[in-house]
């Protein structure tokens, strides 16, 4: 059987990708995996049936079987476990590919996930100037980082990873804020995860699915 994932029925981000299906449905088309969606309205979303499977009411969850996954980052751990693409065959390469999984959700996407949360929350707010000043200055100390660490290197680490494949997409919300342009070898980076054609057909299916929505 096919796995199922879920996805808004009309999502916020409009179709650009932002929304963290993107990465299960980036990570299905690199594994070469097809897939069913259930999109889901906001309601629901909110709904007993959906929190059984995803307790806080969200999306993306994945179904296989008896499998039920909740998590972007534990979906792309199972997927490339189980299909030996995603993450590197040598044993010490593979959990160094984990590390920047958990690096790109829980160092790099705080800080863009916060400011990305002050625009649409806190931007009529009068602390919005001082509090913003200093979260981009937390956005911008981890980039530099990031870019000290790639160096001219094309991926994270070796061969392109579930690492990279969060990471581009981390980046991909700081670069509808304006961060990316900021540093060339970050935009060159983000540009090269965006030419994958996994990327593509993934992206492509995302948008069809708000394209659709609007048309409605
Ligand atoms: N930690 C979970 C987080 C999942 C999550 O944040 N899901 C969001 C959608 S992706 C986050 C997101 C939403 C919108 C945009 N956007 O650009 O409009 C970007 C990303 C959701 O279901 N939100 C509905 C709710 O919480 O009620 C994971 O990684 O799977």
């Amino acid at each position: 059987m096919i796995p199922t994932i879920t996805a808004f029925e009309s999502s916020p981000d409009r179709g650009r990708g932002l929304a963290r299906d993107m990465r299960v449905r980036w990570a299905l088309e690199e594994v070469g995996q097809p897939y069913d969606v259930r999109l889901l309205s906001f309601a629901e979303l909110k709904q007993p049936a959906h929190r059984k499977l995803q307790p806080f009411g969200q999306i993306p969850t994945y179904e296989e079987d008896d499998l039920v996954l909740f998590e972007s980052g534990a979906i792309l751990l199972h997927l490339g476990e189980r299909h030996g693409v995603l993450l590197p065959k040598d044993a010490n390469a593979r959990l160094r590919a984990i590390s920047w999984m958990f690096a790109a959700l829980n160092t790099i996407e705080p800080p863009v996930f916060e400011r990305s949360m002050m625009q649409v929350l806190e931007r009529k707010e009068p602390w919005f100037e001082a509090r913003s000043a200093m979260v981009d200055q937390r956005v911008r100390q981890r980039f530099g980082e990031l870019v000290q660490h790639l160096g001219d290197a094309d991926w994270l680490d070796g061969e392109f990873s579930a690492g990279d494949l969060m990471m581009v997409t981390v980046l991909m919300r700081a670069d509808a804020l304006g961060f990316v342009e900021e540093f060339p070898a970050l935009a060159a980076y983000l540009a090269r995860g965006k030419a994958r054609p996994a990327f593509q057909r993934a992206f492509e299916a995302q948008a069809s699915v708000f394209q659709l929505a609007q048309a409605r």
